[in-house]
Parts: structure tokens; sequence; C-alpha cells
């Protein structure tokens, strides 16, 4: 598998291979104890500015396979950038520019040769807002795979297959032509996962996906993103707490720190660790005080 565009050489593709070394360089680096080993994607010194503004600094984070990483943190300290990043979504925000390195199975997504419309079939994306094109069903799922120039002997197949893999299909076996916009929020938004997921990708990127949704539909999403992470590799965003410690095996837990003569605030990541010692044994105070609501 490679990210890079169809005009690049056999030899500038790298090989995708796990790497077994556990990664624990940067500013986190006491505290990124259990970095996941093989990781599919990494952050290496990331830095991302809007314009002159410095969103995000110094994030190095690793991802690892059939894993749910939740990046967690207070309004504002940059964690939808950081996701945006991972995918490249940030190419479309005017004035964004990106430092540092992201790498998926060990290629830089932001060098020279590399396709960023590649790198998005390869890392997917869910949104906050269930966002179904205004088509049927069936064309919602059907549209990925055709304009991506997928080949498909059965797309019939195809969308059954996204429709199951989204825990959907027995809610629309019956209704395939119907509008999208004819389901309800949950629907819609498991709907778009179906969308996600019918191009196949490694990575899925979630940013809130739950937060436009009713505790009953969050749950069938929840126990959804515990299924398909024994095929996808799962980083979300999440403001809710109880969402991360549910659903993820590591956490990422970022802040923003206020420049001193701008007053600018400056996301920056304090603590990555297994779920469980970030909600049990935090190792940094800040994120003693977020997890117990004392700061946030
Ligand atoms: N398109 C943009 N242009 C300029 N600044 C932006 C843009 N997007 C985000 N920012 C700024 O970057 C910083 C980080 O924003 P970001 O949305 O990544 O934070 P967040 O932690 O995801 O916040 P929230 O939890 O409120 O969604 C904020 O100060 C925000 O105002």
């Amino acid at each position: 598998m490679t990210i890079h565009s169809p005009t690049s050489t056999t030899d500038e593709i790298l090989d995708v291979t796990d790497r077994t070394e556990a990664v624990n360089n940067g500013d986190a680096s006491d505290l990124a104890r259990t970095a996941p080993r093989g990781p599919v994607m990494e952050t290496r010194d990331l830095n991302v500015f809007y314009g002159d503004f410095h969103a995000v600094h110094d994030v190095n984070l690793s991802f690892g396979r059939h894993e749910i990483t939740a990046l967690i943190g207070p309004s504002g300290c940059g964690k939808s950038t950081v996701l945006r990043s991972l995918n490249r979504m940030n190419d479309l925000v005017a004035g964004a520019k990106v430092q540092g390195s992201v790498t998926y199975h060990g290629e830089d997504i932001y060098g020279p040769k590399v396709d960023p419309i590649t790198v998005r079939q390869h890392i997917g994306m869910v949104f906050q807002k269930p966002n179904p094109f205004p088509k049927s069903i069936y064309d919602n799922i059907a549209y990925g795979p055709r304009v991506t120039g997928m080949k498909v002997t059965d797309m019939d197949a195809v969308v059954e297959d996204a429709l199951r893999g989204a825990a959907l299909w027995d809610e629309v076996k019956d209704k395939l032509k119907s509008p999208a916009y004819g389901l309800s929020g949950g629907q819609q938004q498991r709907l778009c996962i179906a969308r996600t997921i019918a191009t196949r990708p490694d990575v899925i990127l979630m940013d809130e996906p739950c937060s436009a949704l009713d505790p009953i539909a969050t749950a069938r999403i929840e126990d959804l993103m515990s299924e398909l992470k024994t095929e996808f590799t799962i980083i979300i965003v999440t403001h809710n707490m109880q969402q991360a410690s549910r659903v993820s095996d590591r956490t990422a837990f970022f802040t923003a720190r206020p420049d001193e003569t701008t007053g600018n605030r400056t996301g920056l990541l304090v603590e990555f660790n297994r779920t469980q010692d970030i909600f049990e044994a935090p190792a940094d105070p800040r994120t003693e005080a977020y997890i117990t609501g004392r700061f946030g």
C-alpha cells in the first residue's frame, strides 16, 4: 500500500512494514510510557499554524493498529486541528500550515510526491454532524467507490457490506433507494460511517461523531466503534470523557497554554498513555485536574 501519487516510481514507495520499536521521543517522552508497537501513524514535532497563530505545538503521538485512540482536552486545545492534520484536511483551510511530520506506515503524508486525495482514501474521516449527500441511501455508499475508481464487480454487495459493517443494514435494507435525509440523526451518522468504510480505508478519524446524537444513538455508535476496530484503526476526538474511557485503548490529553505576550492560546499534548492509566493514574497534575472536573 502506498500513499504516493500514481506518478511515483516503485523505488520511491516505502514498504508497509510494522515497526516494532516503541516510540517515545519528543516532549511527551516520559509520559508516553506505553506507546503502541508497530504504529500505523505517528506525528513527530507536529506544529500547526493558522496564519500567524500557532494553534498546536510539538505534538508527538503514535497510533496503534486496531486500536482506538481518543484525543481529549478543553475547548480550543487543538484536538480537531491535530485530527485534521492526520489526513491533510487542513490543506483545505486557507492559511493553515503544518510543520513537523505525520507518517502513515512510515511514509510522510506531507511528502512532495504524496497525493492528498490518496491519503484521504487510506485515512477516512467522519465528522461531528452527520453529513449525508442529498442522494439515496444506496448512492451515498456507492458514491465513494465510484469516484475513487475502485474495482467493483458487484456494487450491491459493496453497499450491503458497508451497511452491515456500520450496523445499519437491517434498518435500511428495504428502503435503499429512499433519500438519506429521511433517516434519523443516529442512522445518518452510521450511514456516514458506512460511506467511509465503503472505500476500505485503513484508518478512520472521527471528530466528535456523537456530539449531535442522543444517548441511545451514541451507545450504538460506541458499540459500532468497538466492532470496527477489529478491521480499522480509529482516532476519535471527543469532549465526552466517559466515552473516551469506555471506547478507547489509549488517550492523549491536550491543554492550551497562553503566550505571555500575546495571550494567544497554543495547544500542546500533556500526556499520552493507556486509557486506563490516564483515567486511574494520570502522571500529570493537569490531566488529573481535567478528568476530575477541576479544570477545563
Ligand atoms: N480554520 C481556522 N482558522 C483559524 N483558527 C482556527 C481554525 N480552526 C481552529 N482554529 C483555532 O485553533 C485553535 C484550536 O482549535 P481546534 O478546533 O483544533 O480545538 P479543539 O480542541 O478541537 O476545540 P473544540 O473542543 O472547541 O472543538 C483554536 O484557538 C481555534 O480558534
